[in-house]
């Protein structure tokens, strides 16, 4: 099946060959394969149940696949968990976000991570300063890296979580539903980061229950069925309704 993957000459940053995963007697995933290129947004879709949660679960480490391959760079990789896919450069921003709500934005960004001096002391001068030129580059508009979490909006909560998922990842995003949980002008501010992150040239996946959102976003769209890879469009040559056709399986 075509993968109507650009034809730039570039390697993809990330290759799914045949994966397949089953829990026990279900199958949640089949034969599923996809590129995603850099600096490129893919947009995952599918029902209820298709499999996308699974898929984000294989790629971010979480799951093993019960069989196929993936490769980082043309490299053939094997995930056994999250930080083995860090190590990969590729990074997840969930629902949840998994922010410290008691803690800064610059300790967020660096949580677990967090660089250090002689006698092991924090290196809060660096992480100010990245913090703030990457908050700067992706427009996040936070009062300051020194502002408490629980202090900020929904909106400047997923842009601090998107920045810092971009901070660490050198090869590949992986967003899942970033603006589910958004009103609409904060939904707007941070389709408009998750934009901006093309300019690095990482590969970006990201799933979404919002076709505007998919069509205003992606390059492609690879729609799921029941674990299958129905189709892959590119997005300027597909539209609304071929989609729905695609993910319902009603023609
Ligand atoms: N840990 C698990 N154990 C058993 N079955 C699972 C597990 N995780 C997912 N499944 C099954 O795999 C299939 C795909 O689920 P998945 O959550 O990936 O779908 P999804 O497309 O993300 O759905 P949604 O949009 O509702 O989040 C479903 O049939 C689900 O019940």
């Amino acid at each position: 099946m075509s993968n109507n993957a650009p034809n730039d000459g570039f390697q993809p940053v990330l290759e799914l060959k045949d994966i397949h995963k089953s829990f026990d007697a279900i199958v949640a995933i089949e034969n599923f394969s996809l590129d995603v290129h850099p600096g490129e947004i893919v947009a995952l879709v599918g029902d209820n149940g298709a499999g996308k949660s699974t898929l984000i679960k294989i790629i971010s480490g979480v799951y093993t696949p019960t069989s196929g391959s993936i490769l980082i760079d043309g490299q053939p990789v094997v995930m056994s968990n999250a930080t083995m896919a860090r190590s990969h450069g590729i990074e997840v921003v969930y629902q949840d976000l998994a922010l410290a709500d008691q803690q800064t934005v610059y300790m967020n960004m660096f949580l677990g991570r967090e660089p250090t001096k002689s006698f092991g002391l924090l290196d809060r001068k660096k992480m100010i300063a990245e913090t703030e030129a990457l908050v700067k580059e992706l427009d996040v508009r936070i009062p300051s890296a020194h502002a408490t979490i629980r202090d900020l909006s929904g909106g400047q909560r997923q842009g601090v979580a998107i920045a810092r998922a971009t901070h660490w990842a050198s090869k590949l995003v992986l967003l899942d539903e970033p603006t589910a949980a958004l009103g609409v002008a904060e939904t707007a501010k941070v389709e408009e980061i998750v934009e901006s992150l093309k300019k690095r040239n990482i590969g970006i996946l990201i799933i979404s229950h919002s076709l505007d959102q998919v069509f205003k976003l992606s390059d492609r769209i690879c729609v799921l069925r029941r674990g299958k890879q129905i189709g892959v469009r590119k997005t300027s040559e597909t539209d609304k309704n071929e989609i729905i056709a695609m993910i319902t399986g009603l023609h």
